[in-house]
């Protein structure tokens, strides 16, 4: 037996892959690597060593009897015999090009268990920034490069509680390590938990040779809703409500306006521009309401209910606050209406996007969890948001604006975003549409790597990229930080004692000041509700409309047709802020 080898190559070879008899099977196990000298060829430029992985093993024994097997008489398993399969990966060149064996290896050569500048180089691991975990069953440690992760956007990708947000904030910890700047869209409140310093074994934290580690003031939470529904949050989020176009309203819900709605919202908004210089939404509605039509109050419903929202303010979040280098803005969705939320991801997302495009932010990466929701594949659903994320996906890197597309469902998301993706973190995949949509997008992934992806075990990725030769797998490192997102322990909840109930939140919210409407009081009327002007009629409080006379009178004053909005920045207990955000006692 040749020193340190730990198999010898049997039977038939070929260029791609060969058998090996194991002699140490702590070496050879399914998905080691291990390399073999290749001196078949007579040119000697050809001997070098070669990279191969085990793809499958196999044992027999054909040396014992059945009957005293079966009486459990079968202690001595020596003479089993393990039979590896090897495919060959390759060898670098001077050049530094992958180049695999043109000669079949020759039976009886020896294999070694690779070494790690062999299995670095071959596979292509030559990032040295970004250290995401180690080699599956290798203290090899994976390093990405942070441009080619943000400009050539990434994914991660796996079935519930795999792990895909722990994967996730493990990147976005060595993302932060680098200063560059985040925006997470958060719809499950799972991102907050950065800012604390994490919790394990010194064990654990010393095999991946991190420390625990919480990023405090980098991280920042910002909620549309408000500080009642989200007490976590550190700051309120709004979009600018001042001088909106019948593009930014009708964006917003825009299954509440057919062209007629539309043209009466145009009409108004082109009489307002005549005669003010700065308007809010109250001015459009009370505009709108000047319209003689019937459709009018769909309009002014609809305008009502993004009015209602809260979500439009004069002194919006601006981008360049939320952008900054070495800081994560986290966008908490907790407690806002699926329709609300693809409207602000719209929204801030086209900002974000244009800033960038002018220089005003620096470059960084926008964090889209749970993307089949904001960018879904068509025939699934359509939402406002899908195609300013195609647009980020597609050009984002030009500009240096990556995207990082987190989802359970591979199969539901706009393939024009996840074919972007030039590193895919994929963990356990077990829905054959999740499995057919990861192989259709992806290059080198084969059959056996879908069988692969349904067996990963809780925490091992299977990283794919541009940036290396094949896909590898990755036991992904601990986070420096903490984790969020625990799922409820239902059984645990219900043995413990319900505690007391909390304090009453009493909150006034800091709303920004809009400006004070002068209002009229108006006796209700009926009106329809529905996008359709035959719908059925409800009683609402009706803005006064201009008579026949009036009409050579000067331009009324704006005047909303609503009561005021009281100090907590809200007109409390209106109907769409209860559906949206869920409760009204803030
Ligand atoms: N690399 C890892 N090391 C240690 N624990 C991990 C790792 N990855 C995941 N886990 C554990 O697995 C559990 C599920 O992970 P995670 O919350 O990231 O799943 P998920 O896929 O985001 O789930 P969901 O779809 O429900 O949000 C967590 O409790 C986490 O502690």
């Amino acid at each position: 037996m040749v020193r340190g080898s730990v198999g010898v190559i049997f039977g038939e070879t070929g260029t791609f892959e060969f058998k090996v008899m194991v002699l140490d099977s702590s070496k050879v196990y399914r998905g080691a690597y291990v390399k073999v000298w290749h001196d078949a060829s007579s040119d000697e430029k050809d001997h070098t060593w070669v990279l191969g992985q085990v793809m499958a093993i196999k044992r027999y024994s054909d040396s014992f009897s059945i009957e005293e097997a079966m009486k459990g008489q079968r202690t001595d398993k020596s003479d089993d015999k393990i039979v590896a399969e090897i495919m060959i990966i390759g060898s670098r060149d001077e050049l530094g090009m992958l180049r695999a064996p043109v000669i079949p290896f020759s039976p009886g050569s020896p294999i070694f268990a690779a070494d790690e500048g062999l299995t670095r180089s071959v596979l292509g691991l030559t990032g040295n920034e970004m250290s995401i975990g180690l080699l599956e069953g290798t203290n090899i440690k994976v390093q990405l490069s942070v441009n080619s992760l943000v400009q050539k956007h990434c994914s991660i990708l796996a079935k519930t509680g795999s792990g895909k947000s722990y994967t996730a904030s493990v990147l976005l910890e060595e993302l932060l390590d680098h200063n560059i700047p985040l925006l997470i869209l958060d719809p499950h409140s799972e991102y907050s938990s950065l800012k604390v310093e994490g919790e394990g074994s010194q064990e654990d934290f010393s095999r991946f040779g991190v420390k625990p580690k919480g990023y405090g003031s980098n991280i920042t939470v910002y909620t549309p809703a408000n500080k009642a529904l989200n007490p976590d949050a550190d700051e309120l989020f709004r979009l600018n409500g001042m001088n909106l176009t019948v593009n930014d309203l009708t964006a917003i819900f825009p299954d509440n306006f057919s062209t007629t709605h539309t043209g009466i919202l145009y009409e108004a908004i082109q009489k307002v521009r005549t005669e003010l210089e700065t308007y809010t939404i109250d001015d459009i509605i009370f505009e709108v309401g000047n319209d003689k039509s019937k459709a009018k109050w769909i309009v002014i419903n609809a305008l009502e209910q993004i009015r209602d929202t809260n979500i439009l303010s004069p002194n919006p979040t601006s981008i360049e606050e939320l952008f900054q280098k070495g800081k994560a803005s986290v966008i908490d969705f907790k407690g806002v209406a699926p329709e609300l939320q693809s409207m602000i991801v719209a929204s801030l997302c086209s900002s974000l996007f244009e800033s960038r495009k002018l220089n005003r932010i620096p470059p960084g990466m926008l964090v889209v969890e749970e993307a089949h929701n904001y960018a879904p594949e068509k025939g699934f659903s359509k939402t406002t948001s899908t195609d300013i994320l195609r647009t980020i996906a597609s050009e984002g890197r030009k500009f240096g604006l990556g995207m990082m597309v987190i989802s359970q469902r591979p199969a539901r998301i706009d393939k024009n975003v996840l074919s972007q993706c030039g590193t895919q973190v994929i963990m356990k995949v077990t829905n054959p549409n999740d499995l057919k949509a990861i192989s259709k997008g992806l290059e080198g992934v084969t059959s056996y790597v879908e069988e692969e992806l349904m067996r990963l075990p809780p925490g091992v990725a299977m990283l794919v990229s541009n940036e290396i030769e094949r896909p590898v797998l990755v036991d992904i490192r601990i986070r420096k930080s903490k984790h969020g997102g625990e799922s409820v322990n239902v059984l645990k909840a219900a043995r413990t004692v319900t505690p007391p109930p909390p304090p009453e939140i009493t909150y006034n919210e800091p709303e920004p000041s809009t400006p004070a409407p002068v209002r009229r009081e108006m006796p209700p009327v009926s009106v329809p509700v529905a996008a359709n002007e035959n719908a059925t009629m409800v009683d609402v409080p009706v803005m006064e409309v201009p008579g026949k006379e009036k009409d050579l009178a000067p331009p009324p004053k704006r005047k909303p047709s609503r009561a005021p909005r009281n100090e907590a920045g809200n007109e409390a207990g209106g109907k769409l802020f209860k559906k949206l955000f869920g409760r009204t006692d803030n």
